[in-house]
């Protein structure tokens, strides 16, 4: 499995977002390979947080490094553009309310963003088969989205083992309740996108924390 790279995304949604550029330069500081910015609007999921007006005045402070959204969104095909304008590296959206997948995929990238396809805990993996071949990346969910710090699901590695098994280079991000203590068993089932939200922010040793991260997955991929 060595043809694909491990990556470490903290997710700054449990962090102190008064202070959004200093959490995320930290958390870029300490070792993380991109940041995942939660983007909610209380429909799709019960919970909202930021958009691309916030996104775009963090990319201004952080000019180099690849953010990916995860939109929760009920409508993702509206924030594209927003999003694109806002140098985002990578739409990751849900495909759940989506009607036509492969149309929203095209726009991400006639909008010169990478393209994620994200299930929640409770959809197959089947149902987005037929769109990875076109996809940079798969985002299963560990948690029901909405919210940080919940208890991470072990039931959702077999659709990660079926991933890889049938997609060796794919790119498959984890995400929900994802930490030290049940990293093993992503990077087992084969995930090498790695979101980790409260585990790495309330860590004393932020660094210590994403290197552990870091080290299981590599572990795995060797
Ligand atoms: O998408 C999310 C919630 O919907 C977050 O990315 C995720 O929950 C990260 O936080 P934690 O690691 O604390 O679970
Ligand atoms: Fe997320």
């Amino acid at each position: 499995m060595s043809h694909v790279q491990c990556m470490i995304g903290p997710s700054i949604l449990n962090s102190d977002l008064s202070n959004l550029h200093s959490e995320s330069q930290n958390l870029l500081d300490s070792g993380a390979d991109y940041l995942h910015l939660d983007v909610m609007d209380g429909t799709f999921v019960p919970n909202l947080t930021f958009g691309h007006p916030v996104v775009k005045c963090l990319r201004n402070k952080i000019p180099k490094a690849f953010f990916e959204t995860h939109m929760m969104v009920q409508n993702p095909q509206q924030w594209i553009e927003p999003m694109a304008d806002a140098n985002v590296d990578q739409y990751t959206f849900h495909v759940e309310p989506v009607d036509n997948v492969p149309q929203v995929i095209r726009q991400i990238k006639e909008a010169g963003m990478k393209v994620g396809l994200a299930i929640k805990p409770k959809t197959p993996v089947d149902v987005i088969a037929e769109y990875i071949e076109s996809a940079d990346l798969v985002l299963i969910m560990t948690v029901e989205p909405g919210f940080g710090g919940q208890k991470f699901m072990q039931d959702m590695m077999p659709k990660v083992k079926w991933l890889r098994e049938n997609y060796p280079t794919l790119n498959i991000e984890v995400d929900g309740g994802v930490g030290p203590n049940t990293i093993d068993e992503c990077a087992k089932a084969g995930a090498n996108w790695i979101v980790s939200g409260t585990a790495v922010i309330n860590c004393p040793d932020r660094k210590q924390a994403i290197s552990t991260l870091k080290s299981s997955v590599q572990k795995y991929l060797s």
